[in-house]
C-alpha cells in the first residue's frame, strides 16, 4: 500500500449539473425544488467530474467517496453528530458505500488507509454572490490621508532648522490635515486645552504631536540642553510603536543634537535605562507599566520630569484602555501631578502640562481615559463623516485602500493564502521590479497560528535559510512553496513571524529587518506572518499588501489592520477571508467604514484558478506521474497536490504535527474571544472544525480533542464549565501576576 494511504475525492462542483440545469423544475417550496434539482445531478452519471490521475501513482489509486455520500451530508450538515467534519471517517463510514470513483468498481480500503475527503467539497454554500457595496473601478480616487498640496509648515511658525529638516533629510514639505489642524493649535501660547486627536490611520499623528514640541522647544530664548529636563512624555500601548515613535523623534532630534530622546519599555534592561536617565533626556518614550515601573522605584526619572514636564502624549488611547493599562495610567498621572512644577524656569513654555489623547475612536472606553487625564479638552479629527451615524465613531478607511473580500470555505483556507500570495509573487516578478521591495502582511488570531504558518510556507521543502534567526527565513532556489516557482530562479520572497511570545530581542531584529532597505531585502517579496501586535501604528515602509487571514476582533482592529498599507497618500490592497455562513454577515458590519466599497473575489476562479494553472506542483514523496505535461495538469489537482504536500509533511514529521495541533487549537480558542456585539458573526459553534482542522494541514482533529468531545466536552472553551480552583492556588497566581504585571507588556 502507498506512504499515506489516501483516498480522495476531486470534486469541484464546476461541471455538475451541466446538464440538469437546462431541465426546468417548477411547484412546490424552493427547499423541495433544490432538493429534487440537487437529486437529478446527482442521478446525472455525465455530471460527476473525472477523477485526474495524473498526480496519483498506481500505488495510491485510491478509493474515492462518492459525491453522492458526500451530497447526502452536505444537506444536513450536523456539526455535533458528526464533530470530526471528515465524512470519510473510517470508523463511521459505511465502506461499502465508497465506489471506486474511476472505474465504477467497489474496493474495500486496506486497513493503514486514511480517509480524506476531497478539498473542493463544502458542507456550506456561499451566500454572498451579489455584493451590496461594490466597488465603482471607474471611478477617481483621491488619496484621503495624503500632504495638502497647498499648505506649508513655515506659515505654522514651525523652526526653520526643522522646516529644512524635514526637507531634506525626511522629504516632507507639505503638512496632512491633521497636521494642520494639530501643529498650530500646540505651537500657540493662547491656546493651552488640552488635546484629542482623533484621525483616519497612516495621516501622520506622530508628526503632529512631536513637531510642534520640538519646534516649541527650538524657538525658547533659554539655552537648553540633555540636562535641562524631559519636557515631554509620551506613552504607548506596545514596544513596537513606543520604538517607532523614539526612532522618529530620533531623527527629528538630528537637527539638534543637544536634544536626547530616551526610550523605556518592557523587555530591555533596566539597568541600562536608568543610565540613560541619569544623563539626561527631554522626550520620555515608553509603555506604561515600564514608565510606572520607573516612576516608583527611579528616583532620577522625577529629577528629569520635575520643573520641564509640559506635555504629556498618550497614543492609542483606545487600545491603551483595551490593554488594561487604565490603572497604572491613573497612577502614572497621580505622581506625575504630584511632582512641583515651576513655570517661571521656562517662561516661553505653557505654564501647565498639557494632556494630549490621540485615539481611533472618541467613544467606549477611551472616554473613560479622557475623563482622568485631560481637563478642558479640544477635540480635532480629520475623519469623515460616516453614512450610518449609529456605528461607533470611528474614522472610515482611507479612501485609496483597495478593500477586497473573499469568502473561502474553511477547508480550502490554506491552500486559498498559498494562492494568493503566490499571486502576489507572481505579479512581482513579471513586473520586474528589481530593486524595489514587496511587503505583504498576513494578520492572524494567535501566536500558535502564526508559528504554524510560518512553519507551513518556510519549511515545505527545506530549501530556505535562516537569515536573522528563526525568525526570517528566505527560500532558496528549487524552493516549490508556491506553485509560481521554477525550480531555476531564484524565489526572492523572504518570511518574517511577528507576535508577542517572541522575545523582544527577536521581535526588535525581524521588524528591523522587515522594514529596512537593503541589500538583503532590495527586489524581494517580503512577507509578514503576525498577529494583531502589528497592527497598531506601525508604519512599516510601503506595505502593498494587508492579508487578514483571520477575522479581525473588533472593527477598530480591521481598520488598523488595513491601514499598514495605503498611508500617507500611497495605494494599497487588502483582502480579507471570511467563512462561508454566518461569517458573511459581517460585512453589512463593515460596510459603514468602507464608503468607497469593496471587490468581492471568488476564492476558486480569482484566486486559485490563476495561480495553479499550468504551475510546477510536484508530490513531496518525489512520485511522479509519468508522460504528463505540467500545462496538462488541472488547476484544482496542483491545488490538492499542493496541500496533499502539507498534510504529509505533518504525517511524518512529529515536530511540525504539534505545531499545527497547537496552531490549531490556539485558533479555536482565539475565536472564542471575539467580542460580544460581533458573536453573532462570530461564533464558535457555527464552525466546522474538521473542516477547520484540514486548513492546518489536519486530516482529522487532534485526538485530544476528539477524546475530550467524547467525554462530553466540547471544543468551546465558553461552554466548558469552569473548574474549581484550590483558594490557595488562586491566590498564589494572583500573587504571581501581580509580581509580573510591573515587568511585562501585553503579549498577544
Ligand atoms: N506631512 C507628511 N508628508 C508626507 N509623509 C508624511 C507626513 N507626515 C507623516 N508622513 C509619513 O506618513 C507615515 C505615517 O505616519 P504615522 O505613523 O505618524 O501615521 P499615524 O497617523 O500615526 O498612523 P496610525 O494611525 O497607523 O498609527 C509615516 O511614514 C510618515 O513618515
Amino acid at each position: 500500500m502507498d506512504d499515506d494511504g489516501m483516498i480522495l475525492n476531486f470534486v469541484t462542483g464546476d461541471d455538475a449539473g451541466a446538464q440538469t440545469s437546462n431541465k426546468k423544475i417548477t411547484g412546490g417550496r424552493w427547499k423541495d425544488r433544490r432538493k429534487v434539482r440537487n437529486e437529478m445531478i446527482r442521478k446525472e452519471p455525465n455530471n460527476k467530474r473525472p477523477v485526474r490521475e495524473e498526480n496519483i501513482s498506481k500505488e495510491d489509486q485510491v478509493e474515492i467517496e462518492t459525491f453522492e455520500s458526500h451530497q447526502s451530508k452536505k444537506q444536513k450538515p450536523n456539526h455535533n453528530n458528526n464533530p470530526s467534519g471528515f465524512v470519510g471517517n473510517r470508523k463511521t463510514k459505511d465502506l461499502d458505500n465508497k465506489i471506486s470513483r474511476d472505474k465504477g468498481q467497489t474496493t474495500l480500503p486496506q486497513a493503514s488507509e486514511q480517509i480524506v475527503t476531497s478539498l473542493f467539497s463544502s458542507s456550506r454554500e456561499i451566500e454572498t454572490s451579489v455584493n451590496t457595496n461594490a466597488h465603482d473601478e471607474t471611478a477617481v480616487v483621491n488619496p484621503s490621508n495624503a500632504p495638502l498640496a497647498g499648505d506649508n509648515f513655515e506659515s505654522f511658525g514651525t523652526h526653520p532648522t526643522l522646516v529644512t529638516h524635514l526637507e531634506e533629510k525626511m522629504r516632507i514639505s507639505k503638512p496632512t490635515s491633521i497636521q494642520k489642524l494639530v501643529v498650530p493649535h500646540l505651537m500657540s501660547n493662547l491656546n493651552d486645552n488640552d488635546l484629542f486627536i482623533h484621525a483616519q490611520t497612516g495621516s501622520g499623528k506622530t508628526l503632529a504631536f512631536l513637531l510642534p514640541v520640538l519646534s516649541t522647544l527650538l524657538n525658547m530664548k533659554e539655552r537648553i540642553d540633555r540636562t535641562s529636563g524631559a519636557f515631554s512624555l509620551i506613552i504607548a500601548p506596545t514596544r513596537e510603536l513606543a520604538s517607532q515613535i523614539y526612532q522618529v523623534c530620533l531623527t527629528l532630534t538630528q537637527c539638534c543634537h543637544y536634544l536626547v530622546p530616551c526610550l523605556l519599555i518592557g523587555g530591555e534592561r533596566k539597568k541600562s535605562e536608568k543610565a540613560r536617565l541619569r544623563k539626561g533626556c527631554n522626550f520620555i518614550i515608553g509603555t506604561p507599566g515600564r514608565i510606572l515601573d520607573h516612576l516608583q522605584n527611579t528616583k532620577v526619572i522625577r529629577e528629569q520630569l520635575a520643573a520641564s514636564l509640559r506635555y504629556v502624549i498618550l497614543d492609542e488611547g483606545d487600545k491603551l484602555m483595551e490593554l488594561g493599562f487604565e490603572e497604572t495610567l491613573t497612577d502614572i498621572l497621580k505622581i506625575i501631578h504630584e511632582i512641583p512644577l515651576n513655570p517661571k524656569k521656562f517662561p516661553s513654555l505653557p505654564s501647565r502640562i498639557i494632556h494630549v489623547l490621540c485615539s481611533a475612536t472618541t467613544t467606549g472606553s477611551v472616554t473613560k481615559l479622557g475623563n482622568v487625564a485631560l481637563k478642558n479638552y479640544r477635540l480635532l479629527s480629520n475623519c469623515k463623516n460616516k453614512k450610518d451615524k449609529s456605528a461607533s465613531d470611528l474614522s472610515v478607511a482611507p479612501d485609496q485602500l483597495k478593500q477586497m473580500v473573499t469568502i473561502v470555505p474553511p477547508k480550502l483556507r490554506l491552500v486559498t493564502l498559498g494562492g494568493i500570495l503566490s499571486d502576489i509573487t507572481k505579479k512581482v516578478q513579471a513586473e520586474d521590479k528589481k530593486d524595489e521591495t514587496t511587503r505583504t502582511m498576513v494578520f492572524l488570531s494567535c501566536s500558535d497560528s502564526v508559528e504554524f504558518h510560518f512553519e507551513a510556507f518556510t519549511n515545505m521543502d527545506s530549501a530556505c535559510r535562516k537569515l536573522v534567526a528563526d525568525s526570517v527565513k528566505q527560500l532558496t532556489r528549487g524552493s516549490t512553496v508556491f506553485p509560481c516557482f521554477d525550480n531555476e530562479s531564484d524565489p526572492n520572497v523572504v518570511f518574517y513571524k511577528l507576535h508577542g511570545s517572541l522575545s523582544q530581542q527577536m521581535r526588535s531584529a525581524t521588524l528591523k529587518h522587515f522594514a529596512t532597505n537593503n541589500d538583503a531585502t532590495k527586489g524581494k517579496h517580503l512577507i509578514m506572518f503576525c498577529t494583531d501586535v502589528a497592527s497598531r501604528g506601525l508604519d512599516l515602509p510601503h506595505v502593498g499588501t494587508v492579508i487578514e487571514f483571520d477575522p479581525p476582533f473588533s472593527v477598530e482592529d480591521h481598520l488598523h489592520r488595513v491601514g499598514r498599507t495605503a498611508r500617507a497618500g500611497r495605494s494599497g490592497d487588502s483582502i480579507l477571508f471570511l467563512l462561508p455562513g454566518e461569517e458573511e454577515g459581517y460585512l453589512e458590519h463593515i460596510k459603514p467604514y468602507h464608503p468607497l466599497g469593496w471587490k468581492l473575489l471568488k476564492f476558486d476562479q480569482d484566486i486559485l484558478k490563476p495561480a495553479f494553472t499550468s504551475m510546477h506542483v510536484e508530490r513531496n514523496d518525489k512520485k511522479q506521474f509519468k508522460d504528463k505535461k505540467k500545462e496538462d495538469v488541472e488547476w484544482d489537482t496542483n491545488a490538492t497536490t499542493w496541500h496533499l504536500n502539507i498534510e504529509r509533511r505533518i504525517l511524518e514529521d512529529d515536530g511540525f504535527k504539534s505545531v499545527a495541533v497547537k496552531g490549531y487549537s490556539s485558533h479555536i480558542r482565539a475565536y472564542t474571544t471575539h467580542i460580544s456585539s460581533e458573536k453573532v458573526y462570530f461564533n464558535v459553534r457555527c464552525l466546522h472544525l474538521g473542516h477547520l482542522a484540514k486548513s492546518f494541514g489536519l486530516r482529522e482533529r487532534p485526538r485530544a480533542m476528539n477524546a475530550q468531545s467524547k467525554k462530553g466536552a466540547n471544543d468551546d472553551p465558553t461552554r466548558r464549565k469552569p473548574k474549581k480552583e484550590n483558594p490557595k492556588n488562586v491566590m498564589f497566581s494572583r500573587a504571581r501576576l501581580m509580581a509580573k504585571e510591573g515587568a511585562s507588556e501585553f503579549n498577544y
